[in-house]
Order: structure tokens, then sequence, then C-alpha cells
């Protein structure tokens, strides 16, 4: 049966697109779906779409035609609250094993191999999908909390110099790097027109940027709005918060603390990779109420040292107000 002329768009226009679904507790998995994003729109990729789960309808997904998943684990190997509905609805026995019949997929698990359900969310939702009939574009991509650069991998990482910097910024972004790079050649095979500029992405030339992720404004000390000093702890803090991708997931509506750090040990021998630490924080008003289980969100300030290295290095005004949004 011939397509009317709208379907025949809608076809070419899904074809052409490529979905990043992403669910995440604290924000790797979406830093990590925004990092694709932007690749794949550096490739050429004329339509990108990067969405958390819950934003996107599931009964829509054979619908897609290139779809990438990027989740992370919580809990004791459960999926985050952004992919619960989703993950239910794909669970439906009524489904067919055609069901996704024409999609091509790949996942990306972020997970801790310290846990023992390690990365289950996104090993079951990569078998689900495939047992729905989608097609892999590569095998699934797991990061670990546990590797000094965030990952397992066959691939030498000196093959890939231009990713090394990034890797060691990011502790998922070791298995990250290569699978990514995988994920574009495939995907290239596949489709070469979803991604005609694939070299910017493999041989990345570094004068090309992107759209600014967010707009950064200087004031100069005489021209901030009386409003815009933040003095008071609490409005630091709701400051801070706003900046925290968690909050898009947890915001129980309690009010924040100020803690003080009364213990900093290190935990692992010297020289090791690993820094792992036992801090202990101090209520001075013994505010806090919690219950076994709870999650504790903490929002470090910085370093005064590497605060002012920067401010000289990037010839700021110390005095100078700052808006990123
Ligand atoms: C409270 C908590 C529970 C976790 N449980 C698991 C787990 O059961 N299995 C696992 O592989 N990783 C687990 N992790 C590790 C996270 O999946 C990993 O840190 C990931 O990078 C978090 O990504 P997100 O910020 O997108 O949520 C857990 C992390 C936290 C903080």
């Amino acid at each position: 049966m011939a397509l009317s002329a709208a379907e025949s768009e809608v076809e070419a226009g899904d074809s052409g697109r490529l979905l990043v679904l992403y669910a995440s507790q604290t924000g790797n998995a979406m830093d990590a779906a925004e990092r694709l994003g932007r690749e794949a729109e550096r490739g050429g990729c004329p339509a990108v779409e990067v969405l958390s789960m819950e934003s996107f309808e599931p009964s829509c997904l054979p619908r897609e035609r290139f779809v990438v998943f990027v989740v992370s684990t919580t809990g004791q190997g459960d999926p985050p609250d952004s992919m619960k509905s989703f993950w239910k609805y794909l669970l439906q026995k009524n489904l067919s094993r055609q069901w996704l019949e024409g999609v091509h997929y790949a996942v990306f698990g972020l997970g801790d191999s310290g846990y023992q359900k390690y990365n289950f969310p996104a090993k079951k939702l990569d078998q689900r999908i495939f047992g729905l009939g989608a097609e892999r574009i590569v095998e699934k991509g797991l990061g670990d909390d546990q590797h000094p650069s965030g990952y397992e991998n066959e691939i030498s990482m000196t093959t890939l110099p231009h990713y090394i910097y990034l890797s060691q910024l990011c502790k998922y972004e070791g298995a990250l790097d290569p699978w990514l790079l995988s994920l574009w050649k495939s995907l290239n095979e596949i489709n070469p027109s979803l991604l005609p500029r694939i070299s910017n992405i493999t041989n990345p030339n570094m004068n090309i940027l992107g759209d600014p992720k967010v707009q950064v404004t200087y004031y100069s000390s005489s021209e901030v709005p009386e409003d815009c000093k933040i003095l008071d702890p609490k409005k630091l803090i709701k400051s801070a918060r706003s900046m925290s991708p968690a909050l898009k997931f947890h915001d129980d509506g309690e009010e924040p603390n100020m803690l003080q750090m009364v213990t900093n040990l290190r935990l692992t021998k010297d020289g090791s990779d690993r820094d792992v630490r036992h801090f202990e924080l101090e209520d001075s008003s013994s505010a806090i109420s919690y219950k076994i289980g709870d999650a504790l969100e903490v929002l470090p300030s910085q370093n005064p040292s590497a605060v002012d290295a920067f401010i000289k290095r990037c010839n700021l005004d110390p005095d100078c107000y700052i808006t990123v949004c």
C-alpha cells in the first residue's frame, strides 16, 4: 500500500531522527545523554532529541527508527524514578515480539560494580527491547564507578587520544568514550544520512564548538542588582540546589541545612588511583531528622585557592558577579 504524503513525511522525518532517552537519579546519565546529543549534532544529524524517559510516551516507541537509551542504577539494582512507568509499560505481556520491529537501538548503563546488582536496569532494558523485535546498533555499554577512569574496556585508550582528557573528568566517561565511538561508526554504516559529518565526531576539530549549554553573563561589581548578592546561607543553598540536576527528581520540600565537616579521612592508600573518603558532618542545630536509607544530597563549595587560580587564569575581576542560566 502506498504511503500518503503525510505518512511519507513522517517516515522520512523519523528515519533522520535520533532519539536519546535517559533515566537518571543524580544527573550522570543526563550529562552522558546530553553529551551524546551534542556529538550527534556535531556529526550533522538532521534531528536529535534528548529526553528524560518520563517525558516520552512509551506507546510511541515503535514509530522511532533510532533510539539510544542511557540509564543509571539506583537503590539495589533499581531503575531511576524517571524510568519506572516507562519500564512498567514495556513489561506488559500483550506487547508482541515484533512490536519494535524496524527500531534500531543501543543501551548505555551507568552503575557501580561494587553493588551486587550491577547495572541491572540497563541490562534488563537491553534484553527487553531486543525481545520486542528491535535491532541492536551496538552491544550495550556499561559504565562503572569502580573503574579508575571509569570503566572496563577492551579498546586501548591510547588509540583515542582526544578522549583521554574527558575520561579523566568523569568516571563513567572511560566506558562511554569507546562505546560512543563504536555507536557512531555503526550508526553511520546503517544510515549514512543520519551522520553526514561523522568525521567531526571521530576526529574532532576543537575549533567547531556547539551551542553553549548555559549562558554566562558578567556584571561588574558596580552594576550588580542588590537582590543578586547572596549572603544568606539559605539563599546560597537554594541557589546551589537550583543548579543541581538531582533537584529535578527529588524535591521533598524539606528545608536544606548547612552542616560542618568535622572529619575528612582518606581511606585509600597513598598512590592509589581511587580517592575514597570517610566524612563526618555535624549539624550544630540538631535539626535534621532522618530514617535509615535516606539519601543525603551534598552541595559542595569550591576550594578558594582553585577559585583564585581560575579567576587569575581567566583574567576576571574577583569582585564581579556572574549569572549562569
Ligand atoms: C543510592 C545509590 C544506589 C546505587 N545502587 C546501584 C546498584 O544497585 N547497582 C549499580 O550498578 N550501581 C548503583 N549505584 C551507582 C550509580 O548507578 C552510579 O553512580 C551512576 O553513575 C549514577 O548515575 P545517575 O547520576 O544518572 O543516577 C548506586 C548509586 C547510589 C548513589
